[in-house]
């Protein structure tokens, strides 16, 4: 006799990567899916770079000193880390850990070097998202608007985009950010397709073997 319990088709929590050039709005797209998806964590990375005005430690990043980031690496206490526009970004391997095995889902915002090293390491429970700028000029204009940064640091991460977006064939899916609204709702698809996949739900054959009675 089959029953359906909670338990039987208990699933592993995935990993759902967002990446994008700087200003494309993976920040913004993140804000408002972890206000809408109750079993989505946002795994915090930990960065040499200065606080904007606005970011909370702890919350929208821990900000460390690069001595505290070099003690982190050694100690093995990041998943993975990147230099990213002179600075060095990481993501704390435990609470990932944690959050998976509660069977939650991690959100993170990382660049295309983190991706490709959590790829490595977790194949079968990363779901890549790219995120598209509609187009070039529209992405200076959201680095410009966003106010947060120097001429400089905007002049810096524009020559980097197009670099950047030649990683965009590494990702198993890409929005083109035109409406947020819009991006938030297509990536809510992708979470809710990928939460089904078979290969996420050790428990199911065991579940369709009751169902058939054999
Ligand atoms: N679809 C959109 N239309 C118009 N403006 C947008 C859209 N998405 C995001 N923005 C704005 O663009 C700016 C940059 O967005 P955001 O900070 O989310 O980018 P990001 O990809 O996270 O950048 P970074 O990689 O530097 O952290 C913000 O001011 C945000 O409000
Ligand atoms: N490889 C990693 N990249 C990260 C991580 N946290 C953020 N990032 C990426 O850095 C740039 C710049 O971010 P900003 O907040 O300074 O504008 C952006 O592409 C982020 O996705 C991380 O832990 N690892």
């Amino acid at each position: 006799m089959s029953d359906m319990t909670e338990n039987t088709l208990q699933r592993r929590g995935l990993m759902l990567v967002l990446s994008s050039p700087s200003g494309a709005g993976k920040t913004t797209i993140s804000r408002l899916l972890l206000e809408r998806e109750a079993d989505l964590t946002l795994s915090v990375s930990a960065t040499t770079r200065k606080m904007r005005p606005g970011e909370i430690d702890g919350k929208d990043y821990f900000f460390v000193s690069p001595e505290k980031f070099a003690e982190m690496v050694k100690g093995d206490e990041l998943l993975e880390h990147a230099t990213v526009f002179d600075n060095r970004y990481g993501t704390p391997r435990a609470p990932v850990e944690q959050a998976l095995s509660n069977s939650r889902d991690v959100l993170f915002d990382i660049d295309w070097q983190g991706t490709q090293q959590v790829s490595a390491k977790a194949p079968n429970d990363i779901v890549r998202v790219f995120i598209l700028p509609p187009s070039l000029e529209e992405l200076e204009r959201r680095l410009y608007a966003r106010a947060q940064d120097s001429e400089e640091v905007v002049r810096g991460r524009m020559a980097k985009a197009a670099d950047e977006m030649s990683h965009w064939a590494e990702y198993d899916y890409i929005i083109v950010n035109n409406d947020v609204e819009q991006s938030v709702a297509d990536v809510q698809s992708i979470l809710r397709a990928e939460r089904l996949k078979r290969d996420r739900k050790p428990g199911l054959d065991g579940f369709v073997r009751g169902l058939r009675g054999a």
